[in-house]
């Protein structure tokens, strides 16, 4: 469980140690007004302003002395030997959608002809325009079929959001079976990158969920509340039977976890992850959207002596109630987004309000224009470190979204 250079998380705020981002590539630019809804972006971010306020969500955690790990560095770390990236190229394109032969050696080769492993990795993260890959004596009938659409691979606008393709839980990783077609290929990367990359294959690194599995999840929805407690929504993206699977192979193995919380929230895309209507900011302290406080239902899933077992409840208290006891804690605060239901709990929920990022206990980056509610949280005590946020914010995702603890310090219980 102590592993300062593997990964240890069990907790959401226990001081950051080592986070994986990835910085808006040119997959931006390929994000046009048809394709957007498709892609799950609900605007197009001007991708210049979006990387300079990526660079200022990275300098918070460099002033803060967080190790910034890049996911375009990590894979292309990772392929080190030819005969791993001949694989990971196989798996990249074999998920890219492309049904004709030719065209499919034609794209690996293009992928190979990049210098570097990162340039050809920046390329496979971009998308591929139609043309830029010339018929070279190629012409396919299902060229001519497909000749309106603009790509021959499609971009991969949301990898910012680092939150979702995998989470990490204790010392293993849950590598998640994506909701959407748009974000399935994403996993490759974190795939590649936990069994080869050399900072993490000798390390055996347990999957607690692995991508080819039938049933969804994603990273926004799995929050580690304590090295006891994990939170899981059963939401637009996360399926209940994925939470039973990540729960029996969670209580098979040494972590100290005993209870997984399952949050049943409503099914769309404003609150497509848990962790855009709920977030911990500190010991006992949560942000919350207060629309989500009436339909919610609660499952507890509490682990039985037998090895894998649990048991399943429905909750019937109050939220407080139910986290209060579950943290062993005796109250626990709601701060909630935008104050209180209404116009203000609204729009800055929309923008991830409630989508904060813990620095440590009590420590939070913030999008600036939630100023309502980052206002509330600094009258809570809380400090908080604003990032400008007009073009990130476009993909909807906050600073939870866009960042994957891989290491945070333990919570020493006092
Ligand atoms: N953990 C999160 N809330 N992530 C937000 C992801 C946003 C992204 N555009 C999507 O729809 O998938």
């Amino acid at each position: 469980m102590m592993n300062p250079n593997g990964l240890q998380v069990y907790s959401e705020i226990g001081r950051l140690k080592k986070v994986l981002l990835h910085r808006p590539g040119e997959e931006i630019e390929n994000l046009t007004p048809e394709l957007m809804n498709r892609l799950l972006f609900d605007d197009i971010p001007y991708l210049k302003v979006a990387r300079e306020e990526h660079d200022a969500f990275a300098k918070v955690f460099q002033d803060n002395g967080v190790e910034v790990n890049y996911l375009e560095d990590l894979i292309a770390e990772s392929l080190f030997d030819n005969s791993r990236k001949e694989a990971f190229i196989d798996e990249f394109v074999k998920e890219a959608g492309l049904k004709n032969q030719l065209r499919i050696e034609q794209v690996k080769d293009y992928y190979r002809s990049f210098e570097t492993n990162r340039a050809m990795i920046d390329k496979m993260m971009a998308g591929i325009r139609r043309e830029e890959l010339k018929p070279s004596g190629l012409r396919t009938l299902s060229d001519l079929v497909d000749m309106n659409y603009p790509f021959i691979v499609d971009p991969l606008p949301n990898l910012y959001f680092t939150r979702d393709p995998f989470s990490t839980v204790g010392s293993g990783i849950a590598l998640n079976k994506m909701r959407t077609p748009t974000r399935c290929r994403e996993t490759i990367f974190s795939k590649y990158i936990f069994r080869y990359h050399k900072d993490y294959k000798n390390l055996d690194i347990p999957f607690w969920y692995d991508r080819d599995m039938a049933n969804a999840i994603e990273g926004g929805d799995v929050l580690v509340l304590s090295d006891k407690v994990i939170a899981i929504g059963i939401s637009q993206r996360t399926d209940a039977d994925a939470i039973e699977i990540f729960a029996r192979n969670v209580f098979s193995d040494g972590q100290p976890f005993q209870t997984i919380l399952a949050f049943d929230i409503p099914k769309t895309r404003a609150f497509m992850h848990l962790d855009t209507v709920f977030t911990m900011v500190d010991h006992s302290v949560f942000t919350i959207h207060p629309e989500i406080e009436g339909p919610l239902t609660v499952y507890s899933l509490t682990r039985s002596d037998k090895k894998g077992d649990y048991k399943i409840e429905r909750e019937y208290q109050t939220l407080e109630t139910i986290l209060s006891k579950y943290l062993e804690v005796d109250s626990v605060k709601l701060i909630r987004c935008g104050g209180k239901k209404g116009i203000d709990a609204g729009r800055e929920q929309w923008n991830d309000g409630s989508n904060t990022l813990a620095l440590a206990p009590g420590e939070v980056i913030v999008y600036s224009r939630n100023h309502v509610t980052n206002q509330l949280l600094e009258s809570e005590g809380i400090k908080i470190h604003e990032i400008p946020s007009s073009e990130l914010s476009r993909g909807r995702g906050g600073p939870r979204c866009m960042s994957m603890p891989l290491n945070r310090d333990l919570i020493i219980k006092k």
